[in-house]
C-alpha cells in the first residue's frame, strides 16, 4: 500500500520539493557553565536515516531540544528546509514539518491507541502540543481519520486499535507513539531512543518500520539509539557525539571501523 504524502499545508509541498530537511550550523548549548552542545554541524536531510549516538550524557538531547526549539542554543543556528528557525518556538518547526518523540513516551494511558495516534495529526492542524489542543472542525476530521488510518497501518497496529494505551506492552506502546508522530505528516522526525524497553524481535519490526516511512514518504529520520544494531541496521550516515562534540561522522561501516569511536564508548565505560 502506497502511504499519502501530506499536501494539505504550503509548508509541506515546498518541503516536498526540498531535501535539505533540518541543518545545525554551528550549534553550542551551555547550561551555566556545563557546555552540553559544543559548536556542531550536520544535517538531517529527507530520504534517509542520519543516527546521532554517542556514550551517555555526550548531549544528544540537548541536541534534539536545541533542533525541536524546546531550548535555545547559546550559539549557532538551526534551519529547516532553508528557513532559519533558531528564534523560532516548536509550533512554527513543527507547521514546517519537524516532528518528534521523546525519550520518555508521553502517551494518554487513559485513552485508545486510534485515539492517541489521531492527536498526533489534530496536532500537527494547530501546530501545538496535544493538550492544548482545540477540538477541529468538520472539515478537518476526514483529514485526521485519514491519517490515523495510514499510521495504524503502517505500524500494524490495527488490530489494537481499540485498546487502552494503558494496557499495552512497552513496545507495543513505543509503536503507538511512533504511529502518533507519523499521523502528523512530518518531513523529517527526531526520534528519541525509540527502541527503549524492545526486545529483539520488537526492535527489528520497529526498524522496517522507519525504513518504510523513509521509502515510502520520503521522510528524513534523525534517530538517537543506543541499539547498534539498529542504528547500524537502518542508518545511512552517523555522527558520533564525545562531551559534546562531533567526534566523527561517517557510514556504519566507518564508524564501526573508527578508533576514534571506540575510544569515545571505552572511555564513558571506563569512567
Ligand atoms: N537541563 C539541564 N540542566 C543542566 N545540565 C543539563 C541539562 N540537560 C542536560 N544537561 C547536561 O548536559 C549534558 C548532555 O546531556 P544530554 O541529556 O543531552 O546527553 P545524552 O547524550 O542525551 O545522554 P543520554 O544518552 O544519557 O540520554 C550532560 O552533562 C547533562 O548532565
Amino acid at each position: 500500500m502506497t502511504h499519502r504524502v501530506d499536501t494539505e499545508h504550503g509548508a509541506d509541498a515546498a518541503a516536498a520539493a526540498d531535501t535539505s530537511g533540518l541543518r545545525a550550523t554551528e550549534l553550542t548549548v551551555r547550561f551555566g557553565g556545563n557546555t552540553a552542545v559544543s559548536g556542531i554541524s550536520f544535517t538531517a536531510p529527507r530520504g534517509r536515516v542520519t543516527g546521532l549516538i554517542g556514550p551517555n550524557g555526550a548531549g544528544k538531547t540537548t541536541t534534539f531540544n536545541a533542533c525541536s526549539g524546546l531550548l535555545a542554543p547559546s550559539a549557532g543556528r538551526v534551519a529547516l528546509f532553508g528557513e532559519d528557525v533558531t528564534a523560532r518556538g516548536p509550533a512554527r518547526r513543527a507547521r514546517l514539518g519537524l516532528g518528534r518523540t521523546f525519550q520518555r513516551m508521553e502517551l494518554f494511558d487513559t485513552l485508545t491507541v486510534e485515539e492517541n495516534v489521531a492527536l498526533g495529526r489534530e496536532a500537527r492542524l494547530a501546530g501545538s502540543h496535544p493538550l492544548r489542543q482545540v477540538v477541529n472542525p468538520p472539515a478537518q476530521r476526514k483529514a485526521v481519520r485519514a491519517a490515523t488510518e495510514d499510521a495504524l497501518e503502517l505500524c500494524m497496529l490495527g488490530q489494537q486499535r481499540r485498546a487502552i494505551a494503558g494496557s499495552l506492552s512497552t513496545g507495543q506502546r513505543r509503536l503507538v507513539d511512533l504511529a502518533r508522530v507519523l499521523a502528523g505528516g512530518f518531513s523529517v522526525l527526531l526520534l528519541d531512543e525509540p527502541s527503549s524497553g524492545l526486545d529483539t524481535a520488537e526492535t527489528r519490526r520497529f526498524g522496517e518500520i522507519i525504513g518504510r516511512v523513509v521509502a515510502e514518504h520520503g521522510s528524513g529520520v534523525l534517530l538517537v539509539e543506543h541499539d547498534m544494531a539498529l542504528v547500524m541496521d537502518i542508518c545511512e550516515h552517523i555522527h558520533v557525539l564525545d562531551f559534546g562534540e562531533l567526534v566523527f561522522a561517517g557510514t556504519p561501516s566507518e564508524v564501526r571501523s573508527s578508533e576514534t569511536v571506540r575510544a569515545a564508548y571505552l572511555g564513558s565505560e571506563a569512567g
